[in-house]
């Protein structure tokens, strides 16, 4: 057995470092051992193997979903999401959770979504005005809430809607204190994390009052939203519809999966596209020609240049050999998104922002992996790519914008997003 090197220091200190100083903690590993790097962290303490070269990380994405546990890796997020979670789940459970779920992202839906998403869209813009300094993530926080809220529930009572939003927002305010409290459960009963998972019970309170009320209305066949239609499918093929529990479970998970990290891509994006005029001006054109081909590329690009998550997982149930390491059962293979984008093997000039890559076919395989990848890869990829090229399409078309301020990357609980917001200004067009 064999694996990729990393340092000898103790699990604990490894721990810390990861959980504390996660940028600066792989920066070293990469700078010391290279693209591919092993660390023990607890709980456990497990054994995280990192690889960054695509042919590795193809390994990986193509392996046996028996043999490559996903759900098993993500296990930090249970606390939240719940025991169901599409994210969770592994084998027989996942695929049924992954069958039920797929029909609300496939294309036709998507196409269904759209003029939902134009009307927040717009909405959210008419707020705006000439020469304001826009705290770009918080608008964009505040209107992909709205759009996956009203995507996943549909029409609902504005009470709801009103006290979710808050709540769901405090849910994803994890910061590392509050993430130590996920890891341990024992401090659940104390100060700050005790207050964090009482907000998530009045949460979960909300969901099965509104999965209580949505099983009782005449019309559920013909509602769109993601909820209805989970409740109206039917045991096809096999796959039993879902309990309660399991609803609420996959609700969450999308809701939180859903909100923040197409907030942060959006964020980004429109911050690189005021710090590159040129793109920029191309931009413009694409958005009053409806040429959404290059919108779409620029968000691409904002999701290379700075991804959201900055790795996927895979737990081994039996010994693999990938590239040239034997690894043990047991391992978490980490294919690093971050270390893939950035490097200058899979793309010519890695550090500057150049949507029309994705245009010109010089994306390979494996390189591009944002929403990581095989059978796990992200449900809503589609969704969010659409959502955001609606939501640039309607800031382009009426606003150009320009800096305000440098940008640096942060990792907030388990998404990068824009340190200091992405403050731009913006000029009616
Ligand atoms: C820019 C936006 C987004 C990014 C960067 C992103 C990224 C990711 C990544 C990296 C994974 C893990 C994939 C893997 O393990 O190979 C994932 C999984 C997932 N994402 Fe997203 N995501 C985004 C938006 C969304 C949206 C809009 C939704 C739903 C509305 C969503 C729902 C999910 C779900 C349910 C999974 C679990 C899939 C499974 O385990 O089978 N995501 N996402």
């Amino acid at each position: 057995m064999s694996l990729p090197p990393g340092p000898r220091w103790p699990a604990s200190v490894q721990t810390v470092a990861f959980v504390a100083f996660r940028g600066p903690f792989s920066r070293m590993l990469v700078r010391r051992y290279g693209p591919a790097y092993t660390i023990r962290i607890h709980p456990g303490p497990r054994t995280i193997a990192t690889v960054s070269d695509p042919e590795h990380i193809k390994q990986v994405f193509a392996g046996s979903a028996a043999e490559f546990h996903a759900g098993e890796g993500n296990q930090v997020l249970r606390p939240v999401m719940g025991d169901h979670s599409v994210l969770l789940t592994d084998e027989a459970e996942h695929l049924r959770a992954r069958k039920l779920l797929m029909p609300a992202f496939n294309g036709a839906s998507l196409r269904g979504y759209r003029s939902l998403v134009d009307a927040l869209a717009k909405a959210e813009v008419d707020r705006w005005h000439d020469g304001e300094r826009l705290v770009t993530h918080d608008r964009m926080n505040a209107l992909t809430l709205e759009v996956i809220l009203q995507v996943v529930f549909g029409v609902t009572d504005e009470d709801t809607l009103l006290a979710l939003r808050p709540r769901i927002r405090r849910m994803v305010e994890i910061d590392p204190v509050m993430f130590v409290g996920w890891i341990f459960p024992r401090l659940r009963a104390y100060g700050p994390w005790k207050r964090y998972f009482d907000n998530q019970r009045q949460v979960d309170a909300l969901m099965y009052a509104e999965i209580a009320a949505r099983r009782e209305v005449p019309d559920l066949d013909a509602r769109t939203d993601v909820l209805s239609r989970l409740l109206g499918a039917r045991a096809e093929a096999g796959v039993p519809a879902l309990t309660d529990a399991e609803l609420r479970d996959q609700l969450v998970t999308l809701l939180l999966a859903g909100h923040e990290t197409t907030a942060s891509a959006l964020s980004w994006t429109l911050y690189e596209l005021a710090a590159n005029p040129d793109v920029q001006a191309e931009a413009l054109r694409a958005a009053d020609d409806g040429d959404e081909a290059f919108l779409e590329a620029c968000l691409k690009e904002g999701m290379r240049r700075h991804p959201v998550i900055d790795s996927v997982v895979r737990r081994l149930t039996t010994p693999q050999r990938i590239g040239p390491w034997e690894m043990p059962a047991g391992t978490v293979v980490s294919p690093s998104i971050a270390g893939v984008q950035a490097s200058q093997s899979s793309f010519a000039q890695p550090r500057r922002f150049r949507p029309r890559r994705f245009l010109d076919d010089e994306v390979a395989p494996n390189t591009w992996i944002p929403f990581g990848g095989g059978v796990r890869r992200c449900i809503g990829a589609g969704f969010s790519l659409m959502e955001g090229t609606a939501v640039l399409k309607e800031i382009l078309t009426r606003y150009r914008v320009s800096v305000d301020g440098a940008e640096v990357d942060m990792l907030r609980n388990i998404t990068h997003v824009p340190k200091h917001k992405a403050v731009v200004t913006l000029h009616a067009r």
